[in-house]
Parts: structure tokens; C-alpha cells; sequence
């Protein structure tokens, strides 16, 4: 059995045994619970594709549901079209219209995003009670009903639903396991990074909003086709997309469990507190997601499959501080390649002409009409006083922020105003200086994020990452999570991650910063093997005794602009840079 059938064997035999509970039912209004949570577990699925995997909070999922179901109803009543044919073509609907959503909603962040979310199922809601639809019904079809989805015997719902969550699980898990669903985990861990790292993050979200718009068109068509009766505010309303958040976010935000238990645990408990009390109480489902959500945070903030497999996991045998130990103490390869003999050459062939790059900050000139050129093979630092514009001249230079004027040639391209994913791929990698770590990621596939720019297969990236790894020396370390690091490994990490993109040019922003002096040492003599290897290094550094060590060449940034361009032996004895950022203590020590 292939490792992805056998990941899925716990789903398989819950779906087992649920069906044989289903099908012991005869009372048929259990029986539409039955088919409801999984109704409910599908949409569920459909908000975690997009919102459990890259953290992008979706307030607004009633609208492809909404769409689904009245697409279908209407084709229905208008052209006779059988919901058979409506389920995939709603389908396709939801991710049009998660697309066109998409669009122009991924330019906003946070709780910006969640909040335009909100306005789309609300637009939809008055548009179809204008266009005379407050309530619409499926008509009854007496001749050969099977064809239009009727069943006499309800129980066939509960079998459909069950092959809808079966599909959806398997393509949650398949985005899981890919590319795609690596590059939305880290667009979730950290937006910027993963741009950084060659993802082009518009892509793969507009991706996973298709995909998720999809299955909740095609979810909202099967709800219309069991329940009969649909009102804009049933499928557009407010509680339709809180339900779809609030048994993802009850069962586990980011699994495919977790929206499967929310509406195992929650849609009885609200259906049956509907029936029994929904007269005296109307609303009172919304009461119970309300509970469930105050529950959640007290008790398991992450969802209770997550702090479930927590316990499950803590009660496991750990392994000992000298097995730990052990592990750490194993000889890192890449380390001692990088003690090996720097056997560097620096060509005149120019790779990075940098021409009057400028960045103002509102009347802020943060960077002004910088120009200098990297050679093929060169260490070049760039240091400066704090708030000389360092950062910023990077950020410009790897797409992160536009800028005011200027170009950057990469090999006689501008690349200037390119989004940081496209310049990635074009050959330049970049760290930087508050680490950005995709923290619940393991150290080989952090690395692995990176290793996709140019890797043809999963396999690919696993073997790029995997070299990568190897030569920063974090192979012993490679199956840590990321959260567990020291600070020196974070920073060998994201050096690895740059380098799995395969850059020709790699910018490093304060590599060497919080580390102690030994693990700069060995910091910088693995700098140094990349070098040697033809890598193209642009480093911004404060410690001046490794910098002196390991450049080439410095050119120094005061209030923006270029003080001085040089040897290391001529820029930290000229005058003004000691005046500017050295100071005097360094000229008499020098
Ligand atoms: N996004 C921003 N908005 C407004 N001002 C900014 C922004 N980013 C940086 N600045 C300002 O631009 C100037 C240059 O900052 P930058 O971080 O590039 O300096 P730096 O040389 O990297 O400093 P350090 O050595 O402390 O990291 C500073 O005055 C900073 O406050």
C-alpha cells in the first residue's frame, strides 16, 4: 500500500464505522443529523484549505456555499438541470468565485482580510433577496427522482456525503503531502519569508482559495439537494460561514481531522437543542458555536485534535539529554568543509551593477542614489551606523519594498520592482536580520521551502534541501522542529533555506547577530565555504573583526548614502568612516 493510502487509514475505517452506525438509523430525522455532520465536516475542510493552511481567516465562506446551493436549486426550476450535473459545475463556480474573490481581497492582511471576508456573503444575501428569491424550493420530481438526486430512503445522503468527504479529505491530504500545501503552511508561518524563498505567495493562495471555493460550491449544492427549501439567509447567512470556522477551529485548525471532529461534536448538539428548544430559542445554534468557541479558548486554544495529539505525545517516552547530547556532538559535515582551505577566486566579470538605488520613508531619504557593483565570486560587506539604511537597501534590492529610483542590473537585467519570489528565482537569496523561521516546520523542510524554486519533483527538494542542510552542518539536527533551536541554528537554517534556492547571489543581513564569539567563528568559516564554492556573498554586518576577516571588499552607508567604497584595510583606516560608525576606540586598537 503506498504511504499516501496508508496515511489515510484512520480516516478509512472512521468512515467504516460510521457508515454501519448510519445505516442502523431509521428515524429520519436522525438520519438528516447524520448526513449534516458530514455536510458540515466538507465545509469545514473547505474554510481549513484556505484559512487552516495559510492562516488567512475567512469570515466570508458562505459565499461560494450560497453560491452552490442557489446555482443549483435555480438550475433546477429554471432549465430542469439535475443536481447530478450542478454538484461539479458548482464546484467550478465556487472557485471562479473564490478567484475573483481572491483578487483583489489577498491585498489585504490580518484582521483586515478576515473583515472583507465578511462583505461578500453579505452583498450575495441582498442581491438574491432583490432578484425575488427569499426562499426557494427544489422541485419534486416523480418520474425517475434517482436522476435528480431524490432518494426515498434518506440513508443514501449519508453514503453521498460520505463519498463528497472521502474526495475532499483525499485532496486535503494530497495538498498536504505537495508543494502546495508546503507553500501555504509557510505563507502561514511567514508571509514574507516564503516570498523571500522563491513561493510566489499570490499564486498559491489564489490556489487554495479555487480549491476551497470548489468544494464549498459544490458542498452548498448537496446541502440544497437534502435539506429542499433554501433562503439567502440559510446558505449567505452569517451562522453559515461561522459554522464552517467554528467546527474547524473546535476540532483543529491545519488537519484534516479537525473540522471531521468540530462537526462530529457540535452539529448534534445544536441540531437536536434547534428541534427541541429552536421555538422558545430561535437561534439557539448560534449560542452553542458561541459556548464552543469559549470553551476552545480556555481549554485547547489550537483545537482539540491538536491538544489531544499533545497529550497523546507527551506521554510518550522523550529521549534522554545524552541521547540528545549525542546527537548534537556528531561531526557536522558542512562544518568541516568549511575549515577546509579557502581556495576562492573573485572574477572581474560584474554580476550585480547597483545604480542610484534611492528609498524615501515620507520626508525620510532612507537610502539616497546608491550605486555600487558585486563581482562574480566576491565577499562584499556593507556596514554603517544603526539606521544607515542597510536593511532597507536590501529590502529594495529582493523586491520586499519599490523604489524611489534607481536600477539593479543582474547581469545587464533590471530587476528592480520585481516581486521578491521573482527575484529569488532569478539567482538572489537573502537571510535576514530578525530571523524569520517557519517555526512548526522541521529544520529539512524549512530548508525544503526554499529548495522548490528550482527542484523539478518532491524528490528533487528533499535531495537539494537535504544538501543544503548538509552544508551549513545542521544534518544531525535536520528532524528538529524549528521552535526548538539555539539561535546559531536558526541562523544556519535560513542560511540553508537561501542557499537550497540555489542563488547566484546571496545578501546576508547580520548573519552573525546574538551569536557568541566561538559561533561566529564558525559561522563565518562556513561563509566562507560557500564562497569558495562560486557564491557571490553581499553581507551587512556590525562585528567588525569577522568582517574584516571574511570581505573582500566594503563600501559603508552613512544617512543613507555611500560614505566610502574599498579594501578592508583602506575603509577602516579612512577618517571619515571612523568619524561616522568605527569611532575612535577601533582607530587605536587598529
Ligand atoms: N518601513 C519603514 N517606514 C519608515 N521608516 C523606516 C522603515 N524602515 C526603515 N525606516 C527608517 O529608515 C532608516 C534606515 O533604516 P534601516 O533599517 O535600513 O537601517 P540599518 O542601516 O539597517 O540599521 P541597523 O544597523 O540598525 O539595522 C531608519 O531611520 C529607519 O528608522
Amino acid at each position: 500500500m503506498s504511504t499516501f493510502l496508508r496515511s489515510l487509514l484512520p480516516f478509512f475505517i472512521f468512515a467504516a464505522i460510521y457508515l454501519a452506525i448510519a445505516m442502523m438509523v431509521d428515524n429520519s430525522y436522525y438520519q438528516l443529523i447524520i448526513a449534516m455532520v458530514l455536510v458540515w465536516a466538507c465545509f469545514g475542510l473547505s474554510w481549513n484549505m484556505l484559512s487552516g493552511y495559510t492562516g488567512l481567516i475567512s469570515f466570508g465562506h458562505a459565499s461560494f456555499f450560497g453560491l452552490g446551493a442557489f446555482a443549483t436549486v435555480l438550475a433546477q426550476i429554471y432549465f430542469g438541470i439535475s443536481p447530478w450535473i450542478m454538484l461539479p459545475v458548482s464546484a467550478l463556480i465556487g472557485a471562479v468565485a473564490g478567484v475573483l474573490i481572491g483578487l483583489p481581497t489577498f491585498r489585504l492582511r490580518g484582521h483586515y482580510f478576515a473583515l472583507s471576508m465578511l462583505a461578500y456573503p453579505l452583498a450575495m444575501f441582498y442581491v438574491f433577496q432583490w432578484l425575488g428569491y427569499p426562499e426557494v424550493t427544489i422541485p419534486r420530481v416523480t418520474e425517475n427522482p434517482a436522476l435528480y438526486m431524490q432518494f426515498g430512503d434518506r440513508r443514501v445522503y449519508t453514503v453521498l456525503a460520505l463519498i463528497l468527504l472521502t474526495a475532499i479529505v483525499m485532496i486535503s491530504r494530497q495538498v498536504e503531502r505537495t508543494r502546495f500545501g508546503m507553500a501555504l503552511i509557510a505563507i502561514k508561518q511567514n508571509e514574507a519569508a516564503a516570498e523571500a524563498a522563491g513561493i510566489d505567495t499570490l499564486k498559491w493562495k489564489l490556489r487554495a482559495i479555487a480549491v476551497s471555493g470548489a468544494i464549498a460550491g459544490a458542498i452548498g449544492a448537496f446541502y440544497a439537494v437534502v435539506i429542499l427549501v433554501i433562503t439567502p439567509n440559510s446558505v449567505f447567512g452569517m451562522l453559515v460561514s461561522a459554522q464552517a470556522l467554528t467546527v474547524a477551529m473546535f476540532g483543529g485548525v491545519g488537519t484534516v481531522w479537525g473540522p471531521i471532529i468540530g462537526a462530529a461534536f457540535l452539529i448534534p448538539i445544536a441540531e437536536i437543542l434547534h428541534a427541541e428548544l429552536g421555538t422558545y430559542l430561535p437561534g439557539i445554534q448560534g449560542v452553542v458555536y458561541g459556548v464552543a468557541i469559549i470553551v476552545l479558548i480556555i481549554a485547547a486554544p489550537e483545537g482539540v485534535y491538536w491538544k489531544a495529539r499533545d497529550i497523546v505525545r507527551s506521554r510518550r517516552p522523550r529521549r534522554t539529554e545524552q541521547d540528545r547530547q549525542t546527537t548534537q556532538a556528531a561531526p557536522a559535515p558542512g562544518a568541516a568543509d568549511a575549515a577546509a582551505e579557502d581556495r576562492r577566486t573573485v572574477h572581474d566579470e560584474v554580476v550585480l551593477d547597483v545604480r542610484g538605488v534611492s528609498k524615501n520613508f515620507g520626508g525620510l531619504r532612507a537610502v539616497q542614489d546608491v550605486s555600487f557593483t558585486v563581482r562574480k565570486g566576491e565577499i562584499l560587506g556593507i556596514i554603517g551606523p544603526n539606521g544607515a539604511g542597510k536593511t532597507t537597501l536590501f529590502n529594495v534590492l529582493n523586491g520586499f519594498q519599490k523604489s524611489d529610483g534607481g536600477q539593479m542590473l543582474l547581469h545587464g537585467t533590471d530587476m528592480l520592482g520585481r516581486r521578491p519570489h521573482a527575484i529569488c528565482a532569478a539567482g538572489i537569496g537573502r537571510t535576514f536580520q530578525v530571523m524569520r523561521p517557519f517555526k512548526r516546520l522541521s529544520v529539512a523542510d524549512n530548508v525544503k521551502v526554499g529548495a522548490y524554486v528550482h527542484a523539478g519533483s518532491e524528490e528533487d527538494a528533499d535531495a537539494i534541501a537535504r544538501a543544503a542542510v548538509d552544508r551549513v552542518g545542521l544534518s544531525a539536527s535536520s528532524d528538529r522542529i524549528a521552535a526548538t533551536l539555539t539561535t546559531k541554528e536558526l541562523r544556519l537554517m535560513e542560511l540553508a533555506r537561501a542557499i537550497a534556492g540555489k542563488p547566484e547571489i546571496l545578501l546576508l543581513d547580520e548573519t552573525l547577530a546574538g551569536l557568541g564569539s566561538d559561533e561566529s567563528k564558525e559561522v563565518v568559516s562556513i561563509i566562507r565555504a560557500l564562497a569558495a564554492t562560486g557564491l557571490t556573498i553581499v553581507i551587512i554586518e556590525h562585528t567588525m573583526q569577522a568582517m574584516v576577516q571574511l570581505v573582500d571588499r566594503f563600501i559603508v552607508l552613512d544617512h543613507g548614502q555611500l560614505l566610502v567604497e574599498g579594501l578592508p584595510e583602506e575603509v577602516t583606516r579612512n577618517p571619515k568612516v571612523i568619524e561616522a560608525y568605527l569611532g575612535a576606540k577601533w582607530a587605536a586598537n587598529a
